[in-house]
């Protein structure tokens, strides 16, 4: 055991191509502890986006394994379906785009990720509440996704993957579709989900601009690690107030 939440050994990923084998992920292993803000970079087609499929436990590797919290959960051939439960309290998952139910307001749309949980309406409502004011967004709860911007609803989709108080967060370009300040905005937010949550987050992204604010960046290429930069002295915005505990 590491102590790391995530611990990913090895892990490959081949796909079979008419008569070719493409190397997707080939054998990448990668640490992220409580507190920490790990980036991924590098070209398209380098494997990041299989890497965090890997690591969130939506596809099995083909080769080596995934370790959250101490425990192995997936290796080759693991039935990854038995891990939903496990996968809704390990993981926040956060994407390019916001995917917001549409006719849903910001508050029901975080709400609803707690009410699958088991958690009544009320407190699930009152924990979104207090979660969307926490993130700077107690003016729009009550407004459906096209009201808000973009930078508004990927906020949104951060607090929805913060709902279940996952111990992970992974997210796969999420400031791409958004404007310098607004990318910047959500990617402080993630510095400070590691720092006040405790939190492993771990962030693929193409944007350089917001590199100052990682513990460690990983460059990919061809499926592999080909670079580490460890930075001493990362940019800490000032903290959100506490974010909430969840019921
Ligand atoms: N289901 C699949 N079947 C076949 N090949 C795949 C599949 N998924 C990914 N690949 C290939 O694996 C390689 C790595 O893809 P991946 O999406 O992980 O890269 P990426 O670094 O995330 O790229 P991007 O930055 O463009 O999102 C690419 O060559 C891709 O074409």
């Amino acid at each position: 055991m590491t102590g790391a939440i995530l611990d990913v050994h090895g892990a490959t990923r081949h796909y079979v191509s008419g008569d070719s084998i493409v190397k997707a992920l080939d054998g990448v292993s990668l640490e992220a502890h409580g507190g920490e803000l790990v980036g991924i970079v590098g070209p398209s087609g380098s494997g990041k986006s299989t890497f965090l499929l890997i690591a969130g436990l939506l596809e099995p590797p083909t080769a080596g394994d995934v370790t959250i919290r101490g425990q192995k959960v997936s290796e080759p051939g693991a039935n990854l379906d038995r891990l939903r439960d496990f996968r809704r309290h390990a993981i926040g998952f956060v994407f390019q785009k916001a995917n917001l139910i549409p006719f849903l307001t910001a508050g029901e749309n975080v709400a609803l990720a707690l009410e699958i949980d088991d958690v009544a309406a009320r407190p699930a409502r009152a924990y979104a509440t207090d979660l969307l004011i926490n993130l700077g967004l107690g003016h729009r709860i009550d407004n459906p996704p096209a009201r808000l911007s973009g930078g508004e609803q990927q906020r949104v989709a951060i607090a929805r993957a913060l709902a279940n108080d996952p111990p992970l967060i992974l997210a796969d370009e999420p400031t791409a579709a958004l404007d310098s300040h607004r990318g910047r905005q959500v990617m402080e937010l993630f510095r400070q989900i590691a720092d006040v949550r405790q939190a492993a987050v771990v962030v693929v992204t193409h944007d350089p601009r917001s590199l100052d604010l990682f513990d460690r960046i990983y460059e990919f290429a061809d499926g592999r690690i080909v670079g580490e930069e460890r930075s001493a002295d990362k940019v800490r915005p000032e903290a959100v107030g506490l974010l909430p505990q969840r019921p």
